[in-house]
């Protein structure tokens, strides 16, 4: 199943013999010349070799210097500066005293957030908005996600501790409660209260996806399996006025859907039901299932029960859509592999899964018909659309 974003996800078993072994070969003199020291001195001062260089000097920075990007960012989201730029282009005078800040501090944050592109120098002096700036503003669920992160540093701080101990208790694995509850259904409100409210601001940029890759109209009744408090289902039901909702969490967060659907004068339309779906039934009647940012929180034995379970709750006709991001998404491999890689391994729980190898789990669990839809910011989430039975 290759597609535009996912070339390599039927990854072809290498042919023994020479393809690969010459490609080995050819990668191996590479690694060679590039670790010379000499070959590097020479290959910086080449005018053709010159523009590759300057290319790997610059990335190979970009990833030292990563932390410190992050962290202009977030001192822009926590002083509120794309809200202020937005009002227009400004001083460094003019805004030391609304960011609270020294003058000396003001101008090398403006610098630093004009060189990131996330502010832009404009004329007289005065710092405007930057390209990446203006996308963060209105989206508080990206502003949310900056916040959180000081979570994962604190357990990155030593990476290989972190990788050599595996699945371990973390800061991470304290906020996302259920990654390592042996009972989940018990969890407390005060315990899923903080995620719940991260998932659901970040949850319009997603659904915005989803909904723009999958007809959800033609359904007569969907069920969204993990559906936090509504959020994305309170955006189903603008795109489909005919459509049953119902919605399945853990019960201290079900309980936080059914509040917000009668607060949204949707309790006629819509149900949340709580559970676990590691131990209780799922409800029934659907023709539609989701799974958003789901699938990737659980180790494989979960996720093959949980879909065993969806093709029975199902019945035939039904259609299964998983929305995540990927690994091995064209143009977002950091994303999939690195970000999510290291962050479920500090969260604990779960890994990021190529669409192939979803597929993989999928077809065990009955699922015949497997094919991505295409998003247009793969990088915030893929889809997969799954259906019973061999055809389509
Ligand atoms: C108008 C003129 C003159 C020119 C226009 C030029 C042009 C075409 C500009 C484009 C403007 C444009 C449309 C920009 C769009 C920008 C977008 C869509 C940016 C999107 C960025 C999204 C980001 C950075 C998403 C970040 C998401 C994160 C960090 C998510 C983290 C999720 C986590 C931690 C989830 C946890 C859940 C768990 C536990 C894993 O299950
Ligand atoms: C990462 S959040 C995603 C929430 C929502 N789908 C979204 O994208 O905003 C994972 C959700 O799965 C729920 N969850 C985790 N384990 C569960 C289980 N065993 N049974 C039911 N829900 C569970 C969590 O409570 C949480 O709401």
């Amino acid at each position: 199943m290759a597609s535009a974003d996912h070339p390599a996800a039927d990854h072809p078993a290498d042919a023994p013999g020479t393809g690969a072994a010459l490609l080995d070969r050819l990668l191996s003199l590479r690694d060679r010349l590039v670790a010379s020291p000499r070959f590097r001195h020479w290959a910086a001062r080449f005018p053709l070799t010159r523009p590759v260089a300057r290319r790997r000097a610059r990335a190979l920075f970009d990833l030292c210097a990563g932390f410190v990007y992050s962290q202009v960012l977030l001192a822009c989201v926590r002083l509120k500066l794309f809200d202020i730029l937005a009002e227009g282009p400004q001083t460094p005078e003019a805004l030391a005293p609304r960011l609270d800040l020294p003058l000396d501090s003001t101008t090398t944050l403006l610098r630093a957030a004009a060189a990131l592109r996330l502010a832009e120098a404009r004329s007289g002096g005065r710092y405007g908005l930057g390209p990446l700036g203006a996308a963060m503003l209105g989206n508080d669920g990206l502003a949310a996600m900056v916040e959180h992160h000081g979570l994962l540093y604190a357990d990155l701080a030593d990476p290989v501790a972190l990788l050599r101990a595996g699945r371990t208790r973390t800061g991470l694995g304290g906020f996302w409660a259920y990654a390592a509850a042996e009972q989940p259904a018990g969890l407390e409100r005060g315990t899923v209260t903080a995620y719940t409210a991260l998932m659901a601001a970040s949850q319009p940029m997603v659904a915005a996806e989803v909904l723009g890759a999958y007809p959800v109209r033609r359904h007569r009744c969907i069920l969204d399996i993990g559906g936090g408090n509504g959020t994305f289902l309170m955006q189903v039901a603008q795109r489909a006025p005919n459509l049953r909702l119902m919605l399945f969490d853990l019960p201290a967060v079900a309980e936080q859907a059914r509040e917000r659907f009668a607060a949204a004068g949707l309790s006629e339309r819509a149900t949340a039901v709580g559970g676990s779906f590691r131990s209780d039934p799922l409800p029934t009647g659907a023709d539609l299932i989701t799974l958003v940012r789901i699938v990737h929180d659980h180790d494989d034995a979960t996720v093959l029960a949980l879909f065993r379970a969806i093709a029975e709750a199902l019945g035939p006709d039904g259609t299964l859509l998983i929305a995540e991001p990927m690994s091995g998404t064209a143009g977002a491999e950091p994303v999939g592999d690195a970000y999510f890689g290291l962050y479920l391994m500090a969260m604990g729980s779960g890994r990021p899964r190529t669409p192939a190898e979803l597929e993989a789990l999928l077809r065990q669990a009955g699922f015949g018909h497997v094919e991505m839809a295409r998003t247009s910011t793969p990088l915030v989430a893929s889809v997969l659309v799954a259906r019973l039975g061999r055809t389509g």
